[in-house]
């Protein structure tokens, strides 16, 4: 047994989405997103599953919250519906939606929860849609907007902010694969979308420091590591390929101020091309406070010709595997997190999301979920070889606080560390629960 003991100064949370918990998507004004629409498109979610009570959390935030001050949290990171505020994107601001976010904030803070604020996490107001949405560059403009009414609604309340969350998920998994609203299937569409993100991103950290913002703002990128089967190059060049796709990919324009040469050379062999406009990558690269990483898995791969869109396939190596099928790798946890900090310096990190979907139920009132308490375990103690490492990590929070709408897997997958009986509405602390709470009162736990 080894004893992991965690930095006395590390922040602990739990993280959370609109559309995935907090329902009334009809409710005190809220316009329509593309995940309203594409939930309701027969075949794209599972059962055909739709946020429109979700976990009641617009009601029932009160409750929610009470379980994050029970679970010791310092931090809470929610995002906000971005049709709540804006019902057709841009024009007039709908007050009731500021009010809801009002109150969530200032129970947050009546708790001493500190709120750290994700402005998009994939709700897009469908107006926009109708209009190009995110591969009209109209769109970032319409997020500046959206963002400066939010900074200036909460100016001294909310002190983090994350601009996007997975533009990885917004861009190439909904507009590439097509497994995410609006479900398109168009690579050049995902890659011009890729560029616009990372461009809105930096225009609206721009506008927060022109406004004199006295808080913190950075994004919420989505990470996975391939480590190469062999010492072959083509393995080595394949898992890099892979790897670019998610971090190099949105990391280096922001960091380093120009895309993954290897990988614009890729997509330019598939006819596929960025339209840079005068001033984007200076845009882009505006400083950022700090940086969220969100890590599920990665796995062991290599070159396969024709496999994928980088002749990159992935190795059974007859790892554990959550009940969403993914790989349980730990091991990538620490290497996604040291390349980072290798490659990009010493931005200061909080793990934005990390968890597991184990869909165990409640017996007799428990909910013994060993193996999401395993993977915390696992990879908390890959968090701590990181910060051992000079990783300069802040603060982790745990994905999720509920079970909720797991986008295209409706409410079949549960990632979270609460129980949702989706008929009833009921919470039930899971034993992952209880042992978050232990670590985050003690500091350490035993591996
Ligand atoms: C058919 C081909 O399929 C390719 C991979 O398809 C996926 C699907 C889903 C994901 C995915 C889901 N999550 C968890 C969420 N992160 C944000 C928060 O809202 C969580 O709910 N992270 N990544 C990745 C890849």
């Amino acid at each position: 047994m080894a004893i992991i003991q965690l930095p006395k100064d590390l922040k602990f949370g739990v993280a959370t989405a609109a559309y995935q918990i907090e329902g009334a998507t009809n409710e005190d004004g809220r316009g329509q997103s593309i995940w309203d629409t594409f939930a309701k498109t027969p075949g794209k979610v599972v059962n055909g599953d739709n946020g429109d009570i979700a976990c009641d959390s617009y009601h029932r935030y009160k409750e929610d919250v009470q379980l994050i001050k029970d679970l010791g949290c310092d931090m809470y990171r929610f995002s906000v519906s971005w049709p709540r505020i804006l019902p057709n994107g841009t024009g007039d601001v709908n007050q009731a939606g500021l009010d809801y976010y009002h109150r969530l904030v200032d129970e947050l803070i009546a708790q001493g929860i500190e709120p750290m604020c994700t402005l998009y996490h994939w709700d897009l107001p469908q107006a926009l849609q109708d209009n190009g949405g995110w591969e009209n560059r109209e769109t970032i403009e319409a997020f500046v907007n959206y963002a400066e009414i939010m900074f200036k609604a909460f100016e001294g309340k909310i002190n983090k902010w994350i601009t996007i969350n997975e533009p990885w998920c917004v861009s190439y998994l909904s507009n590439y694969l097509g497994v995410h609203a609006p479900g398109n299937q168009d690579l050049q569409a995902a890659t011009t979308i890729s560029h616009h993100l990372l461009v809105a991103h930096g225009k609206t950290v721009k506008r927060y420091r022109e406004l004199g913002m006295e808080g913190e703002i950075g994004y919420a990128p989505n990470t996975t590591w391939k480590e190469p089967y062999s010492n072959q190059q083509q393995d080595i060049d394949a898992c890099r390929r892979e790897v670019g796709y998610l971090i190099d990919w949105f990391f280096d324009p922001v960091f380093l101020g120009s895309y993954p040469e290897h990988l614009v050379d890729w997509y330019k062999q598939k006819g596929v091309t960025l339209d840079i406009k005068a001033g984007d990558m200076e845009l882009i690269q505006q400083k950022i406070d700090f940086v969220g990483i969100n890590y599920y898995n990665g796995n062991v791969a290599r070159y396969q010709s024709g496999s994928g869109l980088f002749d990159c396939e992935d190795i059974d190596m007859g790892y554990n595997r959550t009940d969403i099928n993914w790989p349980i790798y730990p091991e990538g946890f620490y290497k996604v997190l040291t390349y980072i900090h290798d490659r990009y310096g010493d931005t200061p990190i909080y793990i934005t999301e990390n968890g597991a979907c184990f869909n165990d139920d409640v017996q007799q009132g428990q909910v013994k979920d060993d193996g999401r308490i395993d993977y915390l375990k696992t990879h908390l103690a890959s968090l701590q070889r990181s910060i051992d490492s000079g990783v300069p990590i802040k603060g982790y929070l745990c994905w999720s606080l509920l079970d909720n709408f797991e986008w295209a897997e409706g409410y079949t997958m549960r990632f979270g560390l609460v129980h949702m009986n989706y008929r009833t509405l009921e919470r039930t602390k899971k034993d992952s629960y209880y042992w978050y709470q232990k670590v985050i009162d003690n500091g350490w736990y035993e591996l």
